[in-house]
């Protein structure tokens, strides 16, 4: 199944084909190098090299504008401004999770294709999705038609899932950040859903968040009282993955609003990130407001 734009099928087709590679280039590239990203993280080796390789592919595809990614400072300018022509910006978190690397656990990549100029407000999405690197390869790709899962296997696509949807009914729940860091009215909420659902937490929000896609329940990164904004970034995560959510029938919240109608101010803007089953998102505002 492809998707009707062509220059999106092409974006998520080369993405496709990259993550076969991606996870084969990941043996020999766990440790780090002395570098930070824009978020003053410490970058590993084959965060730099995903990076690398997903923006010479992209920026080379004609009506691509843009591409961003966590791993740079800088939108890179590669065709048409999204704002003014046709053309899409395309945004990746190339390596999502990467600190799994040193323990061998899941991880993921992170894409969106916008049809505005970087830095965009989420309702400006007209994909996005993610390469899970599981014990098999899978990506979930939403698109305002519906949203599909694939397996992906020597560069082709395949269908496992068709209009996946989030199941009504929740079981698993994960939460970012130290106890002790959280808000006393997200504790509050935190204690009542650890009650009701079975924790599931793996440290990288593509697989966390692929848990709740299948079980149904909820995932959130909350603002802490040491980092009021949250951890992760609107523009590479908070909108991509409140997009794939919404499209399957979830919700995505920043504490107040859907991710998808935060404006944002700047390119590596971090926000809090809640997604879930609807009647989640509804009580984890409630408790915030
Ligand atoms: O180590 P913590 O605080 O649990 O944070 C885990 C979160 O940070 C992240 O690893 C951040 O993403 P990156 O690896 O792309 O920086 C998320 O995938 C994950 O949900
Ligand atoms: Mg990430
Ligand atoms: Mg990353």
């Amino acid at each position: 199944m492809t998707v009707s734009d062509p220059v999106v099928e092409t974006v998520v087709a080369t993405i496709g084909r990259s993550a076969t590679e991606i996870r084969q280039g990941l043996i020999g590239r766990r440790g780090t190098v002395d570098e930070e990203n824009p978020s003053g993280e410490t970058q590993a080796e084959a965060d730099v090299w995903a990076d690398e390789l997903l923006g010479d592919r992209l920026t080379g595809i004609g009506g691509v504008g843009q591409y961003a990614s966590e791993e740079r400072a800088a939108v890179v300018d590669c065709g048409d401004d999204p704002a003014a022509t046709d053309a899409y910006a395309v945004a990746v978190d190339p390596l999502d999770g990467s600190s799994n690397l040193t323990s061998n656990n899941t991880m993921g990549t992170i894409f969106g294709v916008y049809d505005a100029a970087l830095p965009a407000r989420g309702d400006a999405l007209v994909a996005a999705g993610f390469v899970l690197y599981g014990p098999i390869t899978t990506m979930v790709l939403a698109t305002d038609e519906t949203v599909t899962e694939y397996e992906l296997s020597g560069g082709e696509r395949t269908v496992v899932e068709r209009d996946l949807t989030i199941p009504a009914e929740p079981v698993v729940y994960g939460f970012g950040g130290r106890v002790p860091d959280w808000p006393d009215d997200f504790r509050a909420y935190a204690r009542e859903i650890e009650s009701e659902l079975k924790l599931r937490y793996g440290g990288a929000l593509i697989g966390d968040v692929n848990q709740v896609l299948t079980y149904g329940g909820t995932f959130g990164y909350p603002a802490l009282e040491s980092r009021p904004d949250g951890k992760l970034r609107l523009q590479f995560e908070g909108n991509p993955i409140g997009y794939v959510v919404e499209r399957a029938g979830g919700r995505s919240s920043n504490g107040t609003q859907s991710l998808l109608t935060v404006e944002p101010d700047a390119l590596h803007d971090r926000t809090p990130l809640h997604v879930g089953n609807g009647e989640l998102i509804d009580r984890l505002e409630a408790a915030l407001a």
